[in-house]
């Protein structure tokens, strides 16, 4: 059977398959799925998620590798491998609040996608905090007082400044990652041995 491969949606699909061109892989039939969430290239089938979904899939050996973010790694901690890392999808995690709003003393508001990553970063600054889990858009959680800051990911930082946030504080880097089901590392070594010696070799995508 062809390895299966889950690549996160969006910007990571994105970003991979330019990767995987550039590496001399055929991404023809990736290209043109239109909507289709199951394509098969000569060599691979490829299933598309969410992010989180693609570390579900891996975990439990329905695909062999997957492609995902090292940010929702951190977050979720799935029982994979976490093979290497790939030259694209890199961000920062950051806490932004308001330019000029105030940050307050008493026990703060924090909204974010990341709620595990908030605790432990407030955690280890020996801070309690309140967090408010939202699903995106969380830039706009302090601008209508829902929370006062933010953690979140940051790339370029147009979001934020068109915000009117600013960084207080970055504390973590990530890039996409490649993970492996355990154990389709050990059966299906002969036909993922390749392919991920190709990926690891590959140089950035700028
Ligand atoms: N602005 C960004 N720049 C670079 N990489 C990003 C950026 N935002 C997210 N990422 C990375 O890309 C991954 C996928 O992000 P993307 O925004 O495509 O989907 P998502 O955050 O899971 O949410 P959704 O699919 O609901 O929009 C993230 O897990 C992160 O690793
Ligand atoms: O620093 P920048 O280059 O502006 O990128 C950062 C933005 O990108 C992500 O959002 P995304 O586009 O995934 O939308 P979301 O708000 O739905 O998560 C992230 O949550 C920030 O909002």
């Amino acid at each position: 059977m062809k390895p299966c491969i889950a690549l996160t949606k969006g910007r990571l699909e994105k970003q991979f398959l330019e990767y995987f061109q550039s590496l001399g892989f055929d991404i023809q039939p990736l290209v043109k799925k239109g909507r289709k969430l199951r394509v098969d290239t000569e060599d691979f089938q490829f299933v598309f998620a969410k992010g989180v979904d693609v570390t579900t899939y891996v975990e439990h050996g329905i695909a062999d590798l997957g492609i995902v973010g090292e940010d929702v790694l951190t977050e979720f901690q799935p029982d994979v491998f976490n093979l290497l890392p790939l030259p694209f999808g890199q961000c920062r995690m950051a806490l932004a609040a308001e330019a000029g709003g105030k940050w307050p003393e008493r026990k703060r508001k924090i909204a974010s996608k990341y709620p595990n990553i908030t605790k432990e970063f407030f955690r280890l600054k020996g801070e309690s905090v309140d967090i408010v889990k939202l699903e995106g858009s969380v830039e706009l959680a302090p601008i209508l007082g829902l929370a006062d800051g933010i953690v979140d990911i940051v790339e370029t930082g147009t979001t934020l400044k068109e915000n009117g946030l600013i960084i207080k504080e970055e504390f973590h880097q990530y890039t996409a990652r490649c993970i492996a089901n355990r154990s389709s590392l050990k059966i299906k070594k002969d036909c993922l041995t390749p392919l991920i010696e190709a990926l690891q070799k590959g140089e950035a995508v700028t």
